[in-house]
This record gives structure tokens, sequence and C-alpha cells, in this order.
């Protein structure tokens, strides 16, 4: 809702009032326009301020409402009430002005901000576009370029920007409803004529198609699929060539489009399921609301090999003081080397001081002695990690959490190796560990609650999104990958290219095909693992080369690693690169071969694989191993894994997730094809739909968000 309330005698005060962002709402939008009447219609009241509770100016339509019929004024002819009325109206902009928050305070007359006020149109990234007018008051007040960037990208900026581009008439540091009021006095009377945006001419610069060419080739290029950025575009477009209120109506055509389109609920349910992983539980009932976290201050890394750097960069600009450790000199001054450069990119790109002096460098693991947390981030060997976590166990002060960076060992046989394994938790960095914003917090049979909460608050304050999981091989999203990346081979064996399987990844939305990631990774990674578990043997022909345990399995990877072909790092691996480390990968006539010469060894006879086929196969096995690990309680919940394949694996982000485009899909069908593959490919477990999976689709499709109803595992109480 909205209240009202008079000041200094001739203001009239609109304050938007839903907590905690002061979203739109129907309530909050019948209250503005009851209270502008109310203003309006007092003569004693010669100009109005609008603000928002608790330092928020407002956070843009409630997005919670989307789902639901809807009630309540609608926004455009709100914010035309606004702009139309006799009386100043001034903005004070305090926290937020995001999305129809933006469009409301571009309604009004002035905008006064707080410099620490950050405004923007988020809604690209919740697929739409901003449908309150703010496509065609924006360019008009600001001028195209800056209007597309600001639309396309969704990028908030600063007061000190939102001033110099136009947006708002004056930024304080002091309060800024005060100064609002102040101001709101100070133009009593005044014509409002040049005041009111929809009335300006929109800009047009003299290469304006050029302008729209670029913007339109920009968003193609990293949109991925994403439909919202180009039809941002079009809505500019719209405001450039044609009059205000024709533009109003193509900008609600675009805006019902997107509003109506697949993607726009994925990207919502999205939103809200990166939120919602906060929240987090686990199997055996420990919960983010009934666990403490534990005081951090100073933290350890021990190994400072690639995402030992990344973690460390992560660790001290998040302001923590941190010891890292390598045990050789050599290799201890050249990571000292590469931290250094990784602060300062990272202080220049972020314009905040640099954090160098929060790192002590040490050859010995001595110096962790007076830390509070260690993360362990050596090789991923079972036997050096035990011996660390030995080591740690008798070194480090009673009390202090010793975590490891494993991407998918077993925590519990690391935590059985110190004095005190509720301390262990594993904590999942994905690499480049200071870009990227997922963290895994891997919680062992014996870790305790406050040990999950201090690791999962430890991530946010990286600027992380930490999500919790259970203790399984993999943890979730590399088991995950496990069966995606068996049928991707699987799928060379019967006659495609790694070039066909990539372009239909690729044309789905990910960002890279599943075998440019293996060679961006290395083959030699999964290599050392498949060896660790026996599954490599020595080159053989006949049937028994393609099974281990029952199951069909594809030695191709090994071979290609008994080549040297590790990937990008080689030069070559299932494509080729111009050079070791090079980083454009061209098709590989000899891989082309060497898969011919393989199947004709294996009497493997090469069909023709359609686009449909190899999406199913990939993706499907991937999405029940999902439904498989929801069922064994590994995950809480769907939303859990969306979010990391979203930020940890290169989901398209408009197609929320896997769980989410299996609902999407409808699960009955993702049973229907599984079940229809598992018949052709019988030596197959992966493709047998599991049990949960079944029974949802059983019962009716249920919504993603009723799914945990059904899962219902027997919880304890820690
Ligand atoms: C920066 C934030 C605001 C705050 O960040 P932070 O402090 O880190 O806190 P969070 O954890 O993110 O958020 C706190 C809680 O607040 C909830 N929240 C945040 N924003 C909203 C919101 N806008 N609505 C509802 N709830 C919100 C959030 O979920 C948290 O709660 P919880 O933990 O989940 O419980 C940050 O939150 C942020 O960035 N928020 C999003 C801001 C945003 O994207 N704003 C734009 C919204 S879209 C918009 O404004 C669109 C405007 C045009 C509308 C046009 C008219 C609509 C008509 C609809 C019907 C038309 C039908 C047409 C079809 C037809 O023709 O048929």
């Amino acid at each position: 809702m909205a209240l009202y309330s008079r000041v200094s005698g001739s203001v009239g005060m609109i304050t938007l009032q839903n907590p905690p962002v002061n979203a739109l709402s129907a309530a909050v939008r019948q209250g503005i326009v009851d209270m502008m009447h109310r203003a309006l219609s007092e003569p004693e009241v010669k100009s109005v301020v609008i603000c928002g509770q608790n330092g928020k100016f407002c956070g843009g339509a409630d997005i919670r409402e989307f789902g639901a019929k809807m009630t309540g004024p609608p926004l455009v002819p709100m914010v035309h009430l606004i702009e139309a009325a006799s009386k100043p109206v001034v903005a004070a902009i305090e926290g937020i002005a995001l999305g129809g928050g933006l469009e409301l305070a571009l309604s009004c007359h002035y905008r006064i901000a707080h410099s620490k006020a950050r405004l923007g149109f988020p809604e690209v990234a919740l697929g739409l576009l901003p449908g309150a007018g703010g496509t065609q008051r924006l360019p008009r007040l600001i001028g195209v370029p800056a209007a597309l960037d600001l639309i396309t990208t969704g990028r908030h900026v600063t007061a000190a920007e939102a001033r110099q581009l136009g947006i708002v008439d004056e930024v304080t540091d002091l309060n800024a409803v005060d100064a609002a009021v102040k101001f709101a006095q100070s133009v009593t009377g005044k014509s409002l004529d040049a005041r009111r945006i929809s009335t300006y001419p929109c800009p047009r610069p003299p290469d304006l198609d050029a302008i729209f060419e670029r913007a339109m080739q920009q968003v193609r290029r990293s949109a991925r699929g994403a439909i919202a950025p180009g039809t941002c575009v079009q809505a500019v477009h719209a405001a450039v060539t044609l009059p205000y209120a024709k533009g109003m109506e193509r900008e609600r055509e675009l805006f019902s489009l997107l509003f109506t389109s697949g993607q726009a609920r994925a990207l919502q349910y999205y939103f809200f399921a990166q939120r919602a992983v906060s929240r987090w539980s686990t199997a055996n009932g420990a919960r983010w609301d009934t666990s403490k976290p534990r005081p951090v201050r100073k933290a350890a890394v021990i190994g400072l090999g690639t995402m030992g750097r990344g973690i460390t960069v992560s660790l001290a600009q998040a302001g923590f003081s941190v010891v890292a450790v390598e045990t050789q000199e050599k290799q201890l001054s050249e990571a000292k080397q590469a931290v250094s450069g990784m602060l300062e990119r990272g202080a220049k790109r972020r314009g905040v001081p640099l954090a160098h002096d929060k790192i002590k460098y040490s050859c010995s693991v001595q110096a962790v002695a007076d830390v509070d947390l260690v993360i362990e981030a050596v090789f991923e060997d079972m036997a050096l990690k035990k011996t660390v976590f030995q080591q740690l166990s008798a070194i480090c002060k009673p009390g202090v959490l010793l975590c490891t960076n494993t991407s998918g060992l077993d925590i519990d046989e690391l935590a059985s190796q110190t004095q005190s394994p509720e301390l262990v938790v594993g904590m999942h960095f994905f690499a480049p560990a200071h870009v990227m914003q997922l963290l895994e917090v891997v919680y062992g049979p014996r870790s305790s609650p406050e040990v999950v909460a201090t690791a999962m608050q430890m991530g946010k304050k990286m600027g992380k999104v930490s999500v919790a999981v259970g203790n399984c091989r993999g943890f979730v999203g590399n088991r995950m990958l496990k069966p995606y990346l068996e049928q991707a081979f699987f799928l060379l064996e019967e006659g495609a290219t790694p070039e066909q399987v990539d372009q239909v990844l690729e044309e789905f939305g990910f960002a890279m095909g599943v075998f440019k990631v293996s060679d961006l990774s290395g083959l030699d990674v999964g290599w050392k693992v498949r060896k660790a578990d026996g599954l490599v043997s020595p080159a053989s022909t006949g049937t028994s080369a393609r099974i281990r345990g029952g199951s069909r399995y594809s030695p191709l990877g090994d071979l290609l690693c008994e080549r040297g072909r590790f990937g990008q790092k080689t030069g070559r691996g299932w494509y080729q690169y111009d050079k070791p480390g090079g980083r454009v990968a061209k098709p590989d006539p000899w891989l082309h071969g060497f898969l011919e010469e393989y199947r004709a060894q294996h009497g493997l006879v090469a069909r023709h694989i359609d686009h449909q086929e190899v999406l199913e196969r990939c993706l499907y096995a991937l999405i029940n191993e999902g439904f498989q690990i929801l069922q064994d309680g590994i995950a809480a919940g769907p939303e859990d894994i969306d979010v990391i394949y979203v930020l940890g694996y290169g989901w398209p982000r408009h197609r929320g997730g896997p769980m989410f485009y299996a609902g999407q899909v409808g699960l009955d069908k993702v049973v229907e094809r599984l079940e229809h593959y598992q018949q052709i490919h019988p030596d197959v477990p992966g493709l047998q739909p599991c049990s949960l999976l079944r029974k949802l689709a059983a019962s009716g499709n249920p919504a993603i968000h009723k799914w945990r109803e059904v899962i219902q595992k027997p919880r304890s109480q820690l």
C-alpha cells in the first residue's frame, strides 16, 4: 500500500509500503493512484513527493504477482496520471529504483537521488522489457545509445552515473527525502511543460540505423537464444520511429509477447530459485534458520594451483586475512605473482582498493596454526588429500573448520582423517574460482549444522551463490555431468561428430558444447578419475572393450588421452587448435578418421543422428540423474539443481535449469523418451527413468514448486 502525509504544510508525501523492496503490488498501485488524486484535490498541497519506506524507493513490479490474474490499477495509466499532474511531482530515490520503480520515477517531473542509490531496468533478466513506458521515456531523456545499453543489459547504474546520463536532476549525500521536499517547495508554481518526458522528441542521431544494427548484433551474440534482449531493441526502435502514443502501443504489444513466453516464466522462476537456495536444509534436518554460522576472520588456502589461486583472490577481495600455502618455493613464488596480477586486474575492474596486504604466503603448512578456517585445494588425489587433512588436524587450533575443494571425492572419508569430523565440509568452487559465482557446499553425514552455515555464509561474503548439497560421488553438478558426457561419447560411436553434438547443445543455449568444454577443462582430468576407478583398460577390440561392470562404456576419451590429446592445453583434443593453449576450436580431420577407424574396429556402423536425438539423449540422461539426486536427498529441491546448472555448467538461464526445463517439456514426455532410448540401449542404466521421475509424471506433472511434497524424504532431527 501507500501512505499519505503532509509535510511542511504544502507538500503531499506518498510513501510506498511493501517490504522488503516496496514492489508495485496491486495494493501499492492502488495506494499511489488514490493518494495522487488526494494530493491533487487538496488546495493546500502545492507539490508532491513520492518515496519508499525503509530507505528503498522501489524494486519494480511485484514479480510474485506475475503468475496470477492481474488485479488493481495497471501501471501504465498510473504513470500517465502522475506525469499529467498539474502539481510538480518529485521522486525521492533512496536505495533502489529498478524496473517499474524507475518507470515510476521517470513519470515524475523531477528526480532527486541519494548518492548510494542504484537505478536500472533489469527486466531483460526476467525475460521482459520495461513495459510501463520505460522503453519510450528513457531514450527521450538520455538518447538512444545510452538507453539501449541500460535496457538491453539490465545493468544498474550508480546515482552519480544516473546524474551524468541525465536520469536524475540532483544527487545528495544527505537525506534524499528531505532534499526532495525542499526541491518540491522550490519548484512550486513553475510550469511543468518542459518536465513531461513523454512530450520530448526522441533524439535521432545521424547514424541511427547503424546504432540499431550494432545493438541487434550485440544482443544476438550474447543472448544464446534468449528473446528479451532483441525485443528490447525493437521497443526502443519504436520510440524513435513512432509518436509517443503509438510507441506505447508497440511497447505493450512486445511486452505481451515476452510476458506470455516460456522464457519469461523460466527466468522468473530462476530469479526466485537463486534466492531460495539460501534457505538451505540438509537431509538430516539441519536448516538455515536454526544454524548459526561461526565467526571467521582469518582463512588459509592449501595448494596454490589454478583453483587455490582463485580461492585466495576471492577470500582477500571479500576482506578475509588469508594464509596462502604452497610447499615448493618456486611454485609459491609463481603463485604469488599470479595472485598479485589477478588482484590488480580485479581492483581496476571493480574500482576497489588492492587487497595484497590481506595475504601472507608461506611454504610451511605450520603457518595455518592460528586461522579459523582452512580450504584445501591440492590435487584431486584422495591419498594426498588424506595426508593434508591428517596434518591439518594436528596443526590447527581446536574448532577450526576444515574444508576441501574436491570436485567429487568422499567428504566423509576425508573427515575420518581428522579428530573432529563434524568440522569438515566441502567447498566446491568452479574455475576460475575468483570469477565463477557458484559454490557447492557439501555436507557429509557428520558435518555439523554450524559448519554448513559457516561455509554457506563464507560463500555469500565472497560474492558466490552457495548451494548446500549432500555427499556423493561428484556431488550434484559433476554427478549429473557423467550421464550427459556418456551419451555424448555414445553418440560419437554411433555416427555423430563432436561438432554436430556441440552445435545442437549450443543452439539449445549452452555457452559451449560438451566437447568444447572437455577440451577447455582438459581430457586428462576425467581420465585420471576413470583410471583411479579402474575403468581404463589396455586397448582391446571386441565388445568387452566397451563394457564395464555389465554396462556400456565408451573408451573414446581414454584413447585420445593415450595419444596425448588433452584438449586446448596440448593443442589437440576433440578439436584442433592452432597451438598448445590455443582457444579457437577447429574441426579436426584426424579425429574424424580416428572415429571411423574406431567404429570399424568395434563393428559399429555409423548412422544419421538427428538434432532431436542428440538433445534428448544428452539432456534427458542428465535430467534423469537430477531426479535420482532429489530422490536420494542429495539436493533438497529442484531449485538447488537448477541454480547449480545455470551458474556452474552454462545451462541457458532462459530455460530455467534442467529440472524446470523437464517440467516445461512435460515429465511424462521425458519418461516416454527415456523409455524409448532405453529399449534401444538396454545396456545403459542411466536411461532407465528413476522412480521419483516416474512418480511425479504419474501424478500428473505437478508444478515444480509442488515437487517437494512428492519427494517427502523421511528426515531425522539434528
Ligand atoms: C536489488 C534487489 C531489489 C534487492 O537485492 P538484495 O538486497 O540482495 O535482496 P534479495 O534477496 O534479492 O531480495 C529480497 C527479497 O525481495 C524479493 N524481491 C526483490 N525484488 C522483488 C520484486 N520486484 N518483486 C517481488 N519480490 C521481490 C526477493 O525475492 C527477496 O525475497 P525472497 O528471498 O525471494 O523471499 C533485488 O532483489 C532485485 O534485483 N530485484 C529484482 C528487481 C527487478 O527485477 N525489478 C523489475 C521487476 S519487473 C518490472 O518492474 C516490470 C515493469 C513493467 C510492468 C508492466 C506492466 C505489468 C503488467 C502485467 C500484466 C500484463 C499482461 C500482459 C499479457 C497479455 O497481454 O495478455
